[in-house]
């Protein structure tokens, strides 16, 4: 699924009320009619006082339009016009005549002594500005805007929270409406899937308007957002008359000073994604360890020697719980020496990679390395804020030809050029262990010879998912790393289920 910028937005709707013979006002009915059904699963028609909060523009127009079907399901509303603007658009025009027609009063606030008092209100509908913001909000909204945010009703922001960029950063001086549900129209908005203003729209829901898919397809954008329907399209059925030599060698390393841990659950994560043969190597006191958990994998107690003498790795795997010493300054050197054809980098080689800079320019080509935002900072340097961030991840990809997946709630794939957030995934995963488990997944994929950057979506969508489901038994508190593991048979299912 895309993620498009305001531009890019406007000619969607534009190409889509040309090429199914709408007028702009007959887009915005059937987007507010549709958020309408939305609104009112979230209040009670009887007892909530909605408020609804319109700009001069679009967004304004879905807000009046909004209040029309409030007030023909006889929802208590009152009306406010945000004139922020004497120039209203055609659609918000027609709409403030039909409230007229019905007699519904219509406030304005055009300065800050015009601010309601807000505590009548238990639903606040904010429908100020949408993706059209391009320049800081005037000083009374963002007084009105401070003033809806101190308020203990439920807030729901139509398309974008007012005071949210789509494509920069908001000044810490700024405001914008924290609201507790976002309907937002058709795709999803770059602002919500970075942390800095995404935490701001936990919980947001796309609103299908049947926008173009022809003309969304031809927009060209660097942002996108991964869905099972992009997915399940990679996903590749296992050949009846396959054997295990179809599915790769997946080599592992890992797992010193007392961390056997990290690199058994990538080893079982390998396991359970597919990859025909997992080797393992991990300091030798856990071979035990490793026997006990991971029967199916080998034990590969010469690294150096494994190397050498198999120059056919499909895949190898690199860093999960290898400390920083020098036995893992030297099982890197041979990993580099090497040369994989796929070669993944977890936690401590990207460490070492941060320490020892001189070693990028060796990384294999479409090397893939899963930072958290830790040890990303190490890698690429401080941020000024998300979107520096971004800029800043795509440069390192372009220079040192990796791929990179900056793991987080939506977890971001870089590829130099494009980006890729995730869809999948709870805040249960937010626990030491789970990115083992995902560099299992993603290795196992490169060992089946899927494309790098199909690897890496389908292994982080898979991932999301797994966690998802396992929330059938667990809870996002109780959710640990092996849980997820367990769940990833019903992630593969789920996308099997969906392979033609
Ligand atoms: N396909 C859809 O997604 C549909 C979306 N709809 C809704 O329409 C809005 C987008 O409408 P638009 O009118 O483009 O944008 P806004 O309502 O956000 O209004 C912003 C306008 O105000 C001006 N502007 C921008 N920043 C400021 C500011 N800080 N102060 C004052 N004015 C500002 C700007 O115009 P300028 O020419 O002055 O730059 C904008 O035009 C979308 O979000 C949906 O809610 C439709 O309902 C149909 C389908
Ligand atoms: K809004």
């Amino acid at each position: 699924m895309k993620i498009l910028n305001a531009k890019e937005l406007a000619e969607v709707d534009a190409f889509t009320m040309n090429s199914q013979s709408l007028s702009d006002w007959e887009l915005m009915e059937r987007a507010s009619s549709r958020a309408f059904l939305e609104i009112l699963k979230k209040i009670n028609p009887e007892k909530d006082f909605v408020y609804i909060f319109c700009g001069t523009s679009n967004n304004g127009g879905d807000g009046l339009a909004l209040a029309r079907m409030l007030n023909q399901k006889q929802v208590k509303i009152r009306v406010f016009e945000v004139a922020y603007s004497s120039s209203t658009s055609k659609a918000y025009q027609k709409n403030i005549k039909f409230l007229k027609e019905n007699r519904i009063q219509i406030n304005t606030v055009q300065n800050q002594n015009e601010i309601p008092d807000l505590n009548p209100a238990t639903c606040i509908i904010d429908a100020i500005f949408g993706v059209g913001l391009n320049r800081r909000m005037p000083g009374f909204i963002q007084e009105l805007v401070k003033k809806i945010n101190l308020t203990e009703a439920f807030k729901i922001s139509i398309d974008v929270p007012s005071g949210m960029y789509l494509e920069q950063s908001i000044e810490t001086d700024e405001e914008f409406v924290i609201s507790d549900l976002c309907l937002t129209f058709q795709l999803p908005k770059l602002p919500f899937l970075l942390p800095e203003t995404g935490h701001y729209v936990e919980n947001f829901k796309l609103i299908d308007i049947g926008l173009s898919e022809e003309k969304i397809k031809q927009t060209k954008t660097p942002y996108n957002y991964i869905t099972t329907s992009d997915v399940s399209s990679i996903l590749k059925k296992r050949a009846k008359f396959s054997h295990k030599g179809s599915f790769g060698n997946a080599l592992l390393i890992g797992g010193y000073e007392g961390m056997w841990g990290s690199v058994i659950m990538t080893t079982q994560a390998c396991l359970r994604s597919g990859a025909g043969k997992v080797y393992t190597h991990l300091d030798k006191t856990g071979r035990l360890v490793l026997a006990q958990h991971a029967l199916e994998s080998i034990y590969i107690q010469n690294c150096p020697k494994a190397l050498k003498s198999n120059p056919n790795w499909n895949a190898i795997g690199v860093g999960m719980g290898l400390g920083l010493s020098n036995n893992a300054v030297q099982l890197m050197e041979e990993v580099l020496a090497h040369q994989p054809k796929r070669l993944l980098l977890d936690a401590d080689a990207i460490n070492l990679l941060s320490k020892q800079k001189n070693w990028l320019k060796l990384l294999p080509k479409n090397s893939v390395l899963t930072p958290h935002i830790g040890e990303l900072k190490r890698l690429v340097g401080e941020w000024d804020n998300d979107f520096d961030k971004l800029n800043k991840a795509k440069q390192f990809c372009k220079t040192y030809q990796v791929v990179l997946i900056i793991k987080g709630a939506h977890t971001c794939i870089c590829d130099g050029t494009n980006f890729y957030f995730n869809s999948s995934g709870n805040p249960g995963l937010a626990k030491a262990g789970s990115g083992d488990v995902l560099a299992g997944v993603i290795t196992a994929l490169l060992a089946q010879n899927y494309k790098v950057l199909e690897a890496c979506q389908l292994g982080v969508y898979l991932h999301g998912v797994a966690a998802d489901l396992a929330l059938e038994s667990f809870s996002e508190h109780s959710l640990i790393a092996t849980d997820v593991i367990s769940y990833l048979g019903k992630a593969f299912q789920l996308l099997e289920s969906k392979i033609d």
